[in-house]
C-alpha cells in the first residue's frame, strides 16, 4: 500500500472556500449529548444545521437536504426506524450520508444495525480506531464511546472498508487517515483537549457529512474537514487552560479559519 499523503494548503483552502459558498445544510440525526456543539460546528463553518428525527419527516428531509448525518451515539429501536428511512430517501435521492458508528463493537444492536447500514453506500464513514477495527471486525470496540487503539492500528481496517463498501473512511486520533482504500491522507494535528470536551468527534462527523456533499474530489474535501478540525483544534489549544475555554476557543478558530493556498 502506498505511503499516506499530507493535504497541502492549496487543497485545504479550495475544499474550505468550496464549503463557505454553498453553505451545506446538513440533516443530522446525531445523538442527545452533541446536539448543540454539533450545530454550533456546522454554523462556525457556514454550514446550515438542521435536526430532524421523526421517520417520516426525516426521510422527507433527507431528500431536500445536501448531507445527512447518521450518528448511533444514543441509538434507540425508534431512533433506527427513522434513520433506515432518512438514508432510503437519501439514496433516492442522491443525497450522500455520512455514518459515525459511536462505541460499536461490545453493544449488540447498534453494531448489527451499522452493519446493515455499511451495506446501503454510506459516502463517508468517521469513526475512533476502535470503532473503526470493531466496523471492519476486527476488534471488540473500546471503552464506551473512547477508542482504545491509535488510529494507524486501524489504518488497514479503514482501508479494506472503504474499499469494501466504496466510502471514503475517517479514522481519528492523534493523527487521522482519510482513506478511498486506494489512496490515504495523514491528517497530524489536533490537541488532546479535544478528547476533554464531548462531541469532537462527532461534530467532526457532521463536518465530514457536509465536506462529503461538496462537488469534487470527495477524499481530498473529507481529508480537509479533518484538517479544519485539527488546526482550529491546535489554535485554540494555545490559547486556553483547560477544557471550558477550549469549547469558545474552537468554534472562534473554525469562525476566523482562513487557510492561504
Ligand atoms: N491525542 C490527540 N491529539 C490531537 N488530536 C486528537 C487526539 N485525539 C483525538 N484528536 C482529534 O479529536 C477529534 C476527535 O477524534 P476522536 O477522539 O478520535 O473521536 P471520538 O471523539 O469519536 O472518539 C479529531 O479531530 C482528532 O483529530
Ligand atoms: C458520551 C456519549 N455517550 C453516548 S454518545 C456520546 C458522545 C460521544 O461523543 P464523541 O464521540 O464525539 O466523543
Ligand atoms: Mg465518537
Amino acid at each position: 500500500m502506498k505511503q499516506p499523503d499530507l493535504l497541502s494548503s492549496a487543497q485545504l483552502a479550495h475544499s474550505l472556500q468550496l464549503l463557505h459558498q454553498h453553505a451545506s445544510l446538513v440533516h443530522c440525526m446525531t445523538n442527545d449529548v452533541v446536539q448543540t456543539f454539533t450545530a454550533n460546528v456546522l454554523l462556525a463553518l457556514r454550514a446550515s444545521p438542521a435536526m430532524v428525527i421523526d421517520a417520516d419527516e426525516a426521510a422527507q428531509f433527507s431528500g431536500y437536504a445536501d448531507a445527512l448525518l447518521i450518528n448511533v451515539g444514543t441509538l434507540t429501536r425508534d431512533r433506527s426506524i427513522a434513520m433506515q428511512a432518512a438514508v432510503e430517501a437519501a439514496n433516492r435521492a442522491g443525497t450522500p450520508w455520512t455514518l459515525d458508528p459511536v462505541a460499536v463493537g461490545a453493544l449488540t444492536f447498534r453494531t448489527e444495525f451499522c452493519q446493515q447500514l455499511l451495506t446501503q453506500q454510506p459516502a463517508a464513514i468517521r469513526g475512533n480506531a476502535s470503532e473503526i477495527l470493531a466496523l471492519a471486525n476486527q476488534a471488540a470496540g473500546g471503552r464506551g464511546v473512547d477508542s482504545l487503539h491509535q488510529a494507524d492500528a486501524a489504518l488497514s481496517a479503514a482501508q479494506q472498508l472503504a474499499h469494501d463498501y466504496r466510502s471514503i473512511v475517517a479514522v481519528t486520533g492523534e493523527v487521522d487517515y482519510v482513506t478511498d482504500g486506494q489512496h490515504t491522507f495523514a491528517i497530524p494535528g489536533g490537541s488532546p483537549l479535544m478528547t476533554r470536551v464531548v462531541g469532537t468527534g462527532c461534530a467532526l462527523s457532521a463536518v465530514v457529512a457536509a465536506f462529503a456533499s461538496l462537488p469534487g474530489e470527495r477524499l481530498q474535501h473529507v481529508a480537509a474537514a479533518c484538517r479544519v478540525m485539527s488546526l482550529a483544534g491546535e489554535r485554540a489549544a494555545r490559547q486556553v487552560q483547560g477544557p471550558g475555554s477550549f469549547v469558545a476557543a474552537f468554534l472562534d478558530a473554525l469562525w476566523t479559519l482562513e487557510v492561504t493556498p
